[in-house]
């Protein structure tokens, strides 16, 4: 039943319905009595009847209930309407006799109807709970926005779905001339009758095999499209994300929406939707051989089908639940592996192999279990499924023969109907399980789909690339929060100018936001008050192509990709020369070593730069900045992992580059000294600025951190 404010609603809409249905049986009582006997029903004024009762209810119930309850009940209106005409029917074809609605209708089945109907729908809501609906809905609006994305493959599909009905229809076909040769076979033999049945099976074999081979391979290679397509979109838009979402994403679970989930997507269509049209079509030419051989057998072996597909959707709701707990296991599975395999090296430094040994086999005990409980379940329900088809078979067989022995069917024709009638099962079965597993999959293009449409929560770039840049940087009044912990400030209103062609030196204890000035710059974040500008323009007007190409930063960790060293160099460069590269290693204090690798620029650095030391990736990292010549340079801690000549040299080169705007953040304040302007942050705040002569003369923080750092010199010394 539904929720429970609702239930009341809707019980007294199954009241009031009721009454109106039991008005109109005794307005129809009262004509027939009026006529005296000039009015008599029969099964065509009887359907014609209640099809104007279901019209009447149905409209009455959509104009005055509410939508979920006028859901809720519109199978049960269709049920009360029209099972007495229904029951009258069977009545004739099976019994021939007086039937309980005409010619006078029957008070007595009047109720019987109605409590059947009831009955059956307060049934089919347990089975089919009506909260589903909704989520039914929104699967049906996700399956649509699949086909759509299958737009550029419906000539493919088109072709696939029509090699699809051919096979089908060849298919269902054969059982009947597989009876006709046993009829064959067993009566009198006539040799042209039996070759004529044994062609026609074999073409009809022949023909199904050959569409059933093309269909596969139209929907394979349609598929194969959709997914290159979706994953190409989706590698797109993730790019484009802010990297607040890399932060709170892990790479394992993104990974997964790509490779996994892009593919179970693909699935839902090109398989599903294939397996679910080729049943249907073989459910229906099936349909018409079964009825054509017998009805009343057609009619026991319907019985069997709805007890199936109520144990079959209980089933498929299980399997659902358990296949999305499964997905997100294996999403934690492979991330657990990713992260401990990269981070190898610390693992082994703090000796923790042990410790995420132990998470990893936790989480392959959760799987486990996951599993263990699918396979019980599964093996329960096939032992109900199997005991139900068995006893409905023996009933069937036991008809047939009655039926043989009263003429009305051939051995052949009862042969022909039992294949057909185990095809029809395992059809209804895929057709009721293809649809939980179009659900299931459409499941994993939700996941797909709210990627794809993820808007980045940076502000759209803008188009201005000016003439000249002079490079001046201001920070006007910055409050900044970290996504992740909006609740802590990492920059409070901070103002600060880089003059162009100037090097400004950040400066702090450890964790005052100097790296989030750096990131602000680079626009990795937006600041939730106050503006960072470039020449007097935010930096979100600025095209981003030009902005990159105007800003450069190497950073505390520089990522170095697998590899040449040229190639690390000149990374993201179009037609860079040698020369160049050299020219750029040279300035970061980098030829020389690179010289004395094995393969010289042709070296392979490794998976992330790590055949080198963290000093050489830092040359190469401001090597591969000082090469494109950027109008504004940042080294956030770039020299840290230098020699003192090395960083003596590079500092050189950067406070000797012309025109250019570098600003610098260091814990090693003696290589700032030369700065032009130096501003101390500390707690998110600027504490002190003005050149390192003033700071000193002032003796404030920048003065005391100095003489602290100086101190730990001397004694570590
Ligand atoms: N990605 C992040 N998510 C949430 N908080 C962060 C993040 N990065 C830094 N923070 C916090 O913001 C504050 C400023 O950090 P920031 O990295 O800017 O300091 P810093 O001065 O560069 O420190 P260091 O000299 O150690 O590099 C710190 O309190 C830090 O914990």
């Amino acid at each position: 039943m539904m929720a429970d404010p609702a239930a009341g609603s809707a019980w007294r809409a199954y009241g009031a319905l009721l009454f109106l249905d039991v008005t109109l049986w005794v307005s129809l009582w009262t004509a027939i009595l009026g006529s005296q006997g000039a009015l008599l029903m029969n099964l065509t004024w009887l359907w014609a009847f209640r099809a104007f009762s279901w019209f009447l209810l149905h409209t009455v119930s959509s104009a005055t209930l509410d939508k979920t309850i006028h859901s809720f009940l519109k199978p049960w209106v269709a049920l009360l309407c029209f099972l007495p005409p229904v029951f009258d029917m069977v009545q004739t074809l099976a019994l021939g006799g007086r039937c309980g609605f005409s010619p006078v209708p029957m008070p007595s089945m009047v109720v019987l109807s109605a409590m059947t109907g009831t009955l059956v729908h307060l049934i089919l809501d347990k089975a089919f709970p009506s909260k589903k609906v909704k989520k039914e809905q929104e699967a049906r609006v996700l399956l649509m926005r699949v086909i759509h994305y299958s737009k550029p493959d419906y000539l493919h599909l088109g072709v696939a779905f029509f090699f699809l009905i051919l096979a089908a229809l060849f298919e269902s076909t054969i059982p009947h001339y597989v009876g006709k040769i046993i009829d064959g076979l067993s009566g009198e033999y006539k040799h042209d009758n039996f070759l004529w049945a044994i062609a026609c099976m074999s073409f009809y074999s022949f023909g199904s095999s050959m569409f059933t081979g093309l269909r596969g391979g139209m929907f394979m290679c349609s598929l194969s499209r959709l997914n290159k397509r979706i994953r190409h979109m989706l590698f797109q838009n993730l790019m484009k994300q802010d990297i607040s979402f890399f932060e709170e994403n892990k790479p394992g679970s993104l990974t997964s929406r790509l490779v996994s989930d892009t593919d179970k997507m693909g699935r839902s269509i090109a398989m599903n939707v294939n397996v679910l049209l080729r049943s249907l079509v073989k459910t229906c030419g099936m349909l018409v051989q079964m009825l054509s051989l017998s009805w009343q057998l057609t009619l026991l072996s319907f019985v069997e089908m709805p007890l199936l597909a109520v144990l079959q959707n209980y089933y498929n709701i299980h399997y659902q639940k358990t296949s999305r707990e499964l997905q997100d296991c294996l999403a934690e599975i492979e991330q657990l592996a990713s992260s401990t395999i990269k981070s190898v090296k610390t693992v082994r430094r703090f000796r923790a192999e042990a410790q995420e040994l132990k998470r990893y086999q936790e989480a392959l005990d959760r799987k486990l279990q996951i599993l263990k409980r699918k396979g019980i379940f599964s093996a329960v329900h096939l032992l109900l499924r199997r005991c139900l088809t068995l006893s409905l078979r023996v009933a069937m067989l036991l008809l047939g023969r009655r039926l043989i022995s009263s003429g009305q069917l051939s051995g052949g024709s009862l042969l022909a109907f039992v294949l057909y009638q185990k095809d029809m099962l395992s059809n209804m079965r895929q057709l009721v399980y293809i649809y939980g597993d179009i659900l299931n999959t459409v499941w994993s293009a939700e996941k797909v789909f709210k990627l794809l449409d993820r808007k980045p929560n940076m502000q759209e770039t803008g188009n201005w690339v000016p003439e000249k840049l002079e490079g001046r940087i201001t920070f006007d009044n910055v409050t900044f929060s970290y996504p992740s912990r909006p609740e802590r400030k990492a920059l409070k209103s901070v103002s600060v100018e880089l003059s162009p062609g100037k090097m400004t030196a950040l400066v702090g204890p450890s964790g005052g936001g100097k790296t989030t000035c750096v990131s602000l710059l680079q626009r990795f974040y937006e600041p939730q008050q106050g503006r960072v500008l470039l020449d007097n323009e935010p930096l979100h007007e600025y095209q981003h192509q030009y902005l990159c190409s105007q800003m450069a930063a190497v950073s505390q960790n520089p990522v170095l990709f697998s590899g040449s060293v040229k190639y690390n160099i000149a990374y993201g460069l179009r037609d860079c020369t040698i020369e160049r590269v050299k020219e750029a290693a040279k300035k970061a204090n980098a030829h020389d070593f690179i010289c004395r690798l094995d393969e010289g620029y042709d070296t392979d650095v490794g998976e992330s730069g790590g055949q080198l030391s963290i000093g050489q990736k830092q040359c190469i990292a401001i090597a591969r900045v000082l090469i494109r010549n950027p109008k504004i340079l940042i080294l956030d801690e770039a020299t840290g992992k230098l020699d003192i000549n090395t960083q003596h040299t590079v500092q050189e080169v950067l406070s000797g580059s012309k025109g250019q705007t570098v600003l610098v953040v260091a814990h090693c304040l003696k290589t700032i000294e030369r700065a032009d302007h130096i501003v101390y942050i500390e707690d998110g705040m600027v504490m002190e600025q003005g050149t390192h002569e003033q700071l000193m003369a002032k003796r404030g923080r920048y003065f005391h951190l100095r003489e602290k750092l100086f101190t730990v010199d001397s004694d570590q010394n």
